[in-house]
């Protein structure tokens, strides 16, 4: 605590949004020995712990499992029970019952303050009415919301977001599910083994756009044989819901409609930049409403009159990498960052620089099968004028994925820099594939030669063999 007249409300850091980002923050700065309030409108813990990656993943687990289980000779039968899937998601958000999350608070030594807080002024923050002054630092953490486009009758119709399509007790019939991303892939695969009828309606060519074509492929097929109807490079134009909670209706051009009991809008996010009195201190936001930040995460020319940086966003706001695990790498660096700088220490540490997200994030897509990529796609590289060569393997040329499910299907894909000799992307699709990617981040964060790779002997049988099959179509 600083300060004696304003003891009450004084900390040296004030994080807003206690999201995985802001709390990974608070708990850092905490670490480098500052006080540190942590304030939160809904649910410590954020969007993700109770509305996206927790939910998601809880309900698409026994799924994943289920499917597994029903691929190898031996161990068929495995079905979905739907009312065991839910509970397990429940149980995985506490019921939206964010205590734990706040004990957590309290005994990393940081003060949880529930309320809607805005910037009132130079390192000051209004909470719900009370006024807190930050001794060195403010962090805006507040994350992201679902995106709901101005299309004719859909914000009328009560469209589901990931907030209910993660925490709904009910399976609806018909599901539209409105874009084809990462949120509507995850999802209708999810409501899919539930029992629904499902529709994706995507407005690009194929599904997952930021990813290699073959994932989005694979995919796409793959939903196709679970059942659910893709309707692609169909721009929708309208909705309708004569009764509410009736059934609903998305109008596509061309003259096609397809109706559902609940439409689940899935076409992206919007910052939470708004309403926060941003523009009173002089933060930018970009032109998509994200909050514009530094490489230290540091938001350019918002200064002390002694000319210290006070202001930082880091996590979904900022829009950089909308991942909690990328949110927290930025989080991890600017809490050491804040602390160093209100310790007067030597702020030139690489260390402070998140420049890993410059390489590119790693990502696994939860769906059946799995995607996980880290780098540059090949389009992106060529993009970048990298002089690249791709090496394609499928799967089940490690002997590992054939042991893993009869008749594995999947593909493995490499994009070197053949200047370098270093990997600058790496894409596996198939099931299990998620845990293959940290190896491939490392093989890119690390900028590892092809050559020195090649001594990274993976087990037998595992699925990392298919590094050596990489590696021996490239030519090593
Ligand atoms: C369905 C879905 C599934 C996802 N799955 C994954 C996944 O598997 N892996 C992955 O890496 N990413 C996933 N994501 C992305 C991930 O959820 C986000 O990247 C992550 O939540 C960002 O964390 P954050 O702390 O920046 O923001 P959030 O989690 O959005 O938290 C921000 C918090 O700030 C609070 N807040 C906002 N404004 C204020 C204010 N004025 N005052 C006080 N509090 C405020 C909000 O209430 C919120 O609790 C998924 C997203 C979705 C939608
Ligand atoms: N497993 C994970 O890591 C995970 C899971 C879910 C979400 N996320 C993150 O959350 C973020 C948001 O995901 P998302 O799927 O909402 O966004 P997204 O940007 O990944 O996909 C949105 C899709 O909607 C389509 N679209 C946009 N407007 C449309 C319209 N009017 N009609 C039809 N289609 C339209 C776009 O073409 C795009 O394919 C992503 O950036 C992702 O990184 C991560």
């Amino acid at each position: 605590m600083t300060g004696s007249a304003t003891e009450q409300t004084a900390y040296d850091v004030i994080v807003i949004g206690a999201g995985p980002v802001g709390e990974v923050c608070a708990d850092r700065v905490h670490r480098g020995g500052l006080s540190v309030a942590l304030v939160e409108r809904r649910l410590f813990g954020g969007e993700c712990s109770y509305y996206a990656c927790s939910p998601s993943k809880a309900l698409l687990r026994p799924i994943h499992a289920t499917h597994a289980s029903n691929r190898v000779e031996g161990s068929e039968g495995a079905r979905i029970e739907v009312s065991g899937v839910l509970h397990r998601r429940d149980i995985w958000i506490n019921n939206l019952d964010d205590s734990g999350q706040i004990g957590w608070a309290e005994h990393a030594g940081l003060v949880p303050l529930r309320g809607e807080a805005r910037i009132t002024g130079e390192r000051t923050v209004e909470v719900d009415g009370t006024t807190y002054r930050a001794a060195h630092a403010v962090v805006v953490a507040t994350g992201s919301s679902p995106a709901v486009p101005n299309l004719p009758g859909l914000r009328d119709a009560a469209p589901w977001t990931n907030i209910e399509a993660t925490t709904s007790h009910t399976v609806p019939e018909r599901l539209v599910v409105l874009g084809g991303g990462v949120v509507a892939c995850e999802l209708a695969t999810v409501y899919a083994a539930l029992g629904s009828q499902v529709t994706i309606v995507e407005m690009a060519p194929r599904l997952l756009g930021r990813t290699e074509d073959f994932a989005g492929e694979a995919v796409r097929k793959a939903l196709e044989e679970a059942g659910v109807t893709i309707l692609l490079d169909a721009k929708a134009e309208r909705v309708e819901r004569p009764t509410p909670g009736g059934p609903v209706t998305l109008h596509v051009a061309g003259g096609r409609a397809v109706e559902g009991d609940e439409l689940l809008c899935a076409v992206g996010r919007t910052p939470n930049s708004r309403d926060l009195g941003l523009d009173a201190v002089g933060a930018a936001l970009n032109d998509q409403g994200y909050l514009s930040v530094d490489e230290r995460m540091t938001v350019p020319g918002v200064r002390t009159p002694d000319g210290a940086p006070w202001l930082y966003g880091v996590g979904d706001v900022v829009g950089i990498a909308l991942l909690t695990h990328m949110g927290k790498y930025q989080a991890r660096a600017c809490g050491d960052l804040i602390a160093a700088r209100a310790a007067g220490r030597d702020e030139d540490d690489p260390a402070f620089v998140p420049y890993a997200t410059r390489l590119g994030s790693p990502q696994v897509v939860f769906t059946d099968p799995e995607v996980s990529a880290v780098g540059l796609t090949a389009s992106e590289a060529q993009e970048r004028g990298i002089r690249t060569r791709v090496v394609d393997v499928p799967m089940d040329a490690a002997a590992g994925a054939g042991l893993q499910a009869e008749g594995y299907q999947g593909q493995a894909r490499i994009v070197v820099d053949e200047d370098r000799g270093v990997i600058v992307g790496c894409t596996f699709v198939g099931q299990d594939v998620a845990e293959l990617v940290h190896a491939a981040t490392i093989a890119v964060v690390g900028e590892v030669p092809l050559t020195r790779l090649w001594h990274a002997v993976p087990s037998f049988p595992t699925m990392s063999e298919i590094w050596l099959r990489l590696l021996e179509e490239y030519g090593l």
